[in-house]
């Protein structure tokens, strides 16, 4: 459906987009996972045909971006960061405006806006004004005008962003909902929401893809290494002399703990390799008193986090605006936001 080839975007001097190369298939939601400043709004804005890149090419469902413009946009349905809304225009006028700038039929119209209006649930709200709408609805409007003219496929740049957790909640099933007939891309820069709805994630850092599977192949990637941590009684040389001998250990460091005489050891064994009972012997034969031993696995966000290590860039005004890579996940669960959120929703529509 979509050939990114070589994608190279400047900024003057700066790269925000680094050799991008991906194919996107019919029928799935993708997930461009980065964190602030990482390209994802500009390769979004490349492949829309809003701006031109500075080198290689684009194509939508066979249309060159930049050679056949038109058939390629009439394959998208766009919803930028911002909305483009009218806030004066009623939801009804807004769509019939759109609608228009997308050069349907004027016979079609009506029926299309009633479609797409019943699709993203706000048929009830066709009659109010833009303006007086909660975020959630309006962010629904926003899908509405992406719908109209049924692209087959759908880009949304952080689709979620500025929304309560329930708000946050309804768009992603919504986005669901959408992809029995579409396929989407959605851009994010937080992990749980692009797990939770992607069937592919693109985890792009400093203009570049530095990774692309499915969320659960991603994390199973990453975990191959076993890592084990430890807390051993003795000195470091003698904990360095029982390791050292054990093969399939490919890495290991000792600091001190809060405890006298007491270290921590982590280390990691090649992929497949279980050390335990080696290190519990090795151990053991150097009187060695292991008080502790847990093993840790790597979740999809230590992937994200190792992956996109120094992705993040501060930039002047950027930093106090800055968002968390990891959103709500941080502060509380969303089953806890919901609770705390449900009441002031109640009457925001
Ligand atoms: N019009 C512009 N002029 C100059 N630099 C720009 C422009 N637009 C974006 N950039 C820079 O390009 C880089 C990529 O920005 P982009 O908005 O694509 O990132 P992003 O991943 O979408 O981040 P965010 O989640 O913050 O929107 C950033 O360093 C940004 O400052």
């Amino acid at each position: 459906m979509i050939e990114v080839k070589n994608l190279v975007k400047k900024y003057g001097g700066h790269l925000a987009v680094d050799n991008l190369n991906f194919t996107v298939e019919k029928g799935q939601i993708y997930g461009f996972l980065g964190p602030n400043g990482a390209g994802k709004s500009t390769t979004m804005n490349i492949i829309t045909g809003y701006i031109a890149s500075t080198e290689g090419t684009v194509t939508v469902d066979g249309h060159d971006i930049l050679e056949e413009p038109e058939a390629a946009k009439k394959c998208i349905g766009y919803l930028p960061e911002q909305p483009p809304l009218y806030f004066d225009m009623t939801v009804a006028e807004y769509l019939n405006f759109a609608a228009e700038l997308k050069q349907v039929e004027k016979p079609k119209r009506k029926e299309m806006i009633q479609e797409v209006m019943e699709m993203t649930g706000i048929t009830d709200v066709g009659g109010r004004v833009i303006k007086n709408l909660s975020k959630g609805y309006r962010q629904r409007v926003g899908l509405a005008q992406a719908l109209i003219g049924f692209p087959e496929i759908l880009i949304l740049d952080e689709p979620t962003v500025g929304l309560d957790p329930k708000q946050m909640i309804e768009i992603r099933e919504l986005i669901k909902s959408l992809s029995k007939n579409h396929t989407v891309i959605l851009s994010s820069h937080i992990l749980s929401e692009v797990s939770a709805v992607c069937d592919y994630i693109m985890i792009i850092s400093k203009g570049k893809l530095v990774a692309s599977d499915t969320p659960e192949n991603l994390s199973k990637e990453m975990a191959g290494a076993q890592k084990l941590s430890l807390l051993v009684k003795g000195s470091p040389q003698e904990v360095e002399s029982a390791v050292g001998n054990i093969h399939q250990v490919s890495s290991f460091c000792c600091e001190e703990s809060e405890q006298e005489g007491v270290l921590k050891v982590s280390l990691e064994a090649e992929p497949e390799a279980d050390v335990r009972e080696e290190i519990f012997f090795a151990m053991a034969d150097r009187k060695l008193p292991i008080l502790e031993l847990m093993t840790t696995s790597m979740s999809l966000e230590d992937v994200f986090l190792e992956l996109t290590e120094g992705g993040e860039e501060p930039e002047g005004e950027e930093k106090g605006r800055r968002k968390s890579m990891f959103g709500t996940r941080l502060k509380k669960t969303p089953e806890e936001e919901l609770e705390e959120e449900e009441e002031n929703h109640a009457g925001n529509l």
